[in-house]
């Protein structure tokens, strides 16, 4: 594709020499190709983000304005940090980056009435899009016994991010599951489209339909952006490829980098195929590799090498690395969690205090966000600060998500799950029964809930006093609406206020066992005045919200920050630290349990792990251990079988102080890298039953990751605290075990499931006055008395400082034997 102008503008490339001065003759080469597509196929650490951005420097420097060149990302916080380097290179720029699904939106926004939506629409996020799928469950009169709604949900969403559409899926074979969701998928589109509302998967949709059926505005944009960059290609789904690629028709100026290695997003529907057709649909393709990596030692290298090479969809690529041997890898083997948190914040402490490292140096990735709690209490109970990179959580929190519903509804009256959740939060004596009604009047009459609230007099089956609490609703919502375009933190205080919530709260707020509900409330707020100080001309609401529901775990990240960063192996994508241990390298954890049923997810797994270790600059340790507490549930563990893939005999191995014999008895100690594990067999039913209760009908990794905003984390002890279902999970275990510590069998006894299928978490009966029990943050403690029944059963703890009650269904607490 070289015209004769790009052989011009290479020429006048070559004064650049600042650009270029730190490239490789192949990062070079790369960085100066201007038009034409471009694949940059390449390990980790070899530089794929750094020609990007070079890349971007280059062309702005050869005269193409910015505002023809777009660079999407994964995580908004890569994009941030392209944006940091590239201000460097070529002050002043204004090059659009971002995240597919921030791009998507924004387009959404200038063509909503395209595709049925009004501009002001709302982005659902995961919990309110499952709010938004059992309703259209219900409308469409489905039977869930055979297909959860977590299942429908799951298909409905694999159909989107494959550009499947109702009526197509409606006309395919399929399985019994999928034509349950079939029969949801209209219904559900039909009644977002009514509520003004998308969830993710439709920002990509909307936006993948609206460039295929109007060739006219898809040629105004190809004109647009016609330099696009795509990094981390390889985790790309059919959509997003669906929109690069009708972006780059007329322009094909499509460059991407990526490592099919590094692929770890297959249960959202990413899909390697992009990435190995892309020679195929553009055969003028220019394809570049990278063989030297820049990050770390050889050692790290040739742990990953040789795991990945267990992979067998795959192509081997070899790496070098001029720097420098450093320290062999270790392989660490604790006694429990605790030991595990405790010995790696001891490290830090130690690495810290005697001057060679600084905390920020050092990174402790994990599989699941909760396997973060024991950590970070080690770490805090030792002075060491520390960030969790986990930016969606705070948005999960019931106060946080209560306020900004009614924002929600202000910005958009037909925000159904806004108004489900609002109109009787606080108490204001609108039942369950009187909310049912509206949504069936709502339904039957094709209009959103708001508009059926201020119609209740129309609905027959409502009582009257049920008709007055919802015309005082209404009024209520009306006095805040009237302030939509105040500043934002104006608006927020007005909420909180007019709506009583502050008062509620203040009602509300012990029953909760260690947070602070009305502090994260003030949090908010402070975000709001943040917002309104960073757009001062154009900070709408509606922006706000945007912001908000495409807000990344990794935003909250801060690198140049004296912290040590604690995050999920997911969201360490693309990232690099000096130090890196990652934890729980542990069977059922990492590879997944769910994993395990399929061999294209085993391998995404071992690709997960592969990138955790490649993240690592100078040092890093695995660890697992030989039991651990999950959701209160202590049990025995095994290591992971990747663990067995790893050239071991270069590797420092390193066991715990106790039970040394362990270790020995199953570990090959001769070198020969092979593992005598523990032989259990466990049954599918058997497995079913001593799973960690992720939600047992979801995809693999749905609530367990944070990775970029869309999907956040689900588990219970994090869930809004209303909900039963975390109860529900423990009430339905057996009681068949008195204490925590009564029911770990020795691992080297462990033969069968039913063995494991003893180590149970203890019933809330183990729970009793005078019992002796442990929590994450305040240690041990007695139980002073307990009440209640059910969900609602509370313990009273006394604590080294002070009393505090518990939701036993929730709470954190582990008995002591
Ligand atoms: N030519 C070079 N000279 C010096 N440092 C380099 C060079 N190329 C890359 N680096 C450094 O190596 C590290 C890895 O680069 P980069 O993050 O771009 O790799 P990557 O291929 O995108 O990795 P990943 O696949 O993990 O995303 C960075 O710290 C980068 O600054
Ligand atoms: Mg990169």
């Amino acid at each position: 594709m070289d015209d004769p102008d790009s052989a011009a503008r290479d020429d006048a490339g070559h004064n650049n020499h600042a650009l270029l001065r730190e490239l490789t003759a192949p990062q070079c080469d790369a960085v100066q190709h201007v038009d034409g597509p471009m694949l940059i196929l390449a390990g980790p650490g070899s530089g794929k983000t750094r020609v990007v951005t070079h890349r971007i420097a280059y062309l702005l420097s050869q005269g193409i304005p910015d505002w023809q060149i777009a660079a999407l990302t994964f995580t908004n916080k890569a994009a941030d940090e392209m944006r940091l380097r590239l201000d460097k290179l070529a002050p002043g720029q204004n090059v659009w980056m971002g995240t597919f699904h921030r791009f998507c939106a924004q387009l959404l926004r200038r063509y909503a009435s395209m595709v049925g939506l009004q501009e002001n629409y709302s982005i659902y996020d995961t919990s309110d899009s499952k709010q938004a799928m059992k309703r259209a469950i219900e409308a469409a009169g489905v039977s869930t016994t055979h297909a959860s709604p977590d299942q429908i949900a799951g298909v409905i969403s694999k159909a989107k991010n494959k550009l499947v559409t109702p009526e197509v899926m409606q006309g395919q074979m399929l399985s019994p599951k999928e034509t349950v969701a079939a029969k949801v998928y209209p219904v559900y589109q039909r009644q977002l489209l009514t509520a003004n509302a998308v969830d993710f998967d439709d920002l990509l949709l909307h936006v993948a339909n609206l460039l295929r059926h109007n060739p006219e505005l898809r040629g105004e944009l190809d004109q647009r952006f016609r330099y696009i960059l795509v990094d981390e290609y390889q985790d790309t789904n059919l959509a997003q490829y669906a929109i690069v690629r009708a972006l780059s028709i007329d322009h094909p100026n499509l460059s991407v980098t990526g490592d099919p290695d590094q692929s770890i997003y297959g249960w959202r529907g990413a899909d390697l195929n992009n990435i190995l057709d892309f020679e195929k649909d553009y055969p003028a393709v220019k394809t570049v590799r990278l063989e030297q990596n820049y990050r770390s030692t050889p050692n790290v290298l040739r742990v990953a090498d040789q795991l990945i090479r267990h992979n067998r969809r795959r192509k081997q690529k070899d790496l070098f690395t001029d720097n420098d041997e450093g320290e062999p890898v270790i392989l660490r083997w604790y006694e429990n969690g605790y030991e595990e948190a405790d010995s790696i914040a001891d490290e830090i402490v130690a690495a810290i205090a005697s001057d060679r490292a600084r905390p920020n140096d050092f990174a402790i990735f994990c599989r699941m966000n909760s396997l973060t709690r024991s950590l970070e209490h080690a770490l805090r109970g030792r002075g060491v600060p520390y960030q969790i990179v986990n930016g969606v959580e705070f948005y999960q929190r019931k106060e946080i998500k209560d306020v900004l519903a009614y924002l929600h509804l202000v910005n958009n009256p037909g925000h159904d799950v806004a108004l489900s959740r609002v109109i009787n939060t606080p108490t204001r004596g609108i039942g369950a029964k009187t909310v049912q009604r509206l949504q069936e009047f709502a339904d039957r009459h094709n209009v959103p809930m708001l508009e059926a609230a201020r119609r209740a007099e129309e609905i027959e089956s409502l009582a009257k006093r049920s008709v007055t609490m919802v015309q005082k609703f209404v009024a209520i919502y009306d006095r805040i609406a009237a302030r939509a375009t105040a500043p934002l933190e104006e608006l927020m205080r007005f909420v909180v206020q007019e709506s009583q919530y502050d008062k509620y709260l203040e009602k509300t707020s012990d029953e909760s066992d260690d947070s602070s509900p009305l502090g994260n409330v003030d949090e908010l707020i402070s975000a709001a005045v943040d917002f309104d100080r960073r757009h001062p001309d154009d900070g709408s609401l509606e922006a706000f919200l945007e912001q908000v529901a495409l807000v990344s775990d990794t935003d909250a990240f801060e690198e140049n920050d004296q912290r040590v960063t604690l995050m999920t192996l997911h969201a360490s994508k693309g990232l690099e630290f000096p130090r890196v241990f990652i934890v729980g390298v542990e069977d059922d954890l990492l590879p997944h349990k769910r994993s395990k049923e399929d061999d294209a997810q085993f391998e995404e797994e071992r690709r997960l792990l592969f990138v955790g270790i490649t993240r690592a600059k100078e040092w890093l340790q695995l660890s697992c251990c030989k039991r651990r507490m999950i959701r209160g549930d202590t049990r025995p563990v095994i290591p992971s079988p990747f663990l067995n893939e790893l050239p071991l005999e270069e590797m420092k191995r390193i066991e715990s102080a106790v039970e040394r014999n362990f270790f020995d008895s199953h570990i090959d100690q001769s070198g020969s890298g092979d593992w005598d594990l523990p032989a259990i067999q466990i049954g599918d039913d058997a497995q079913a039953d001593v799973s960690f209760d992720f939600g047992a009908n979801q995809d693999v990794n749905q609530d367990i990751n944070q990775d970029d905003g869309f999907e956040p984390s689900d588990e219970p002890s994090r869930q809004t605290k209303e909900s039963t279902a975390a109860f529900e999970a423990v009430a339905d275990e057996p009681a068949a075990a008195t204490s925590a510590s009564d029911s770990i069998p020795d691992i080297g006894k462990l033969k069968t499931a039913a063995d494991l299928m003893s180590a149970k978490r203890p019933p809330l009966s183990a729970f009793r006055e005078g019992t002796t029990v442990r929590h994450f943050d305040y240690g041990e403690g007695t139980i002073l008395a307990v009440s209640g029944l059910g969900p609602k059963r509370m313990a009273r703890v006394r604590f080294a400082d002070g009393e505090h009650n518990f939701r036993l269904a929730f709470a954190k607490l582990e008995v002591v034997g």
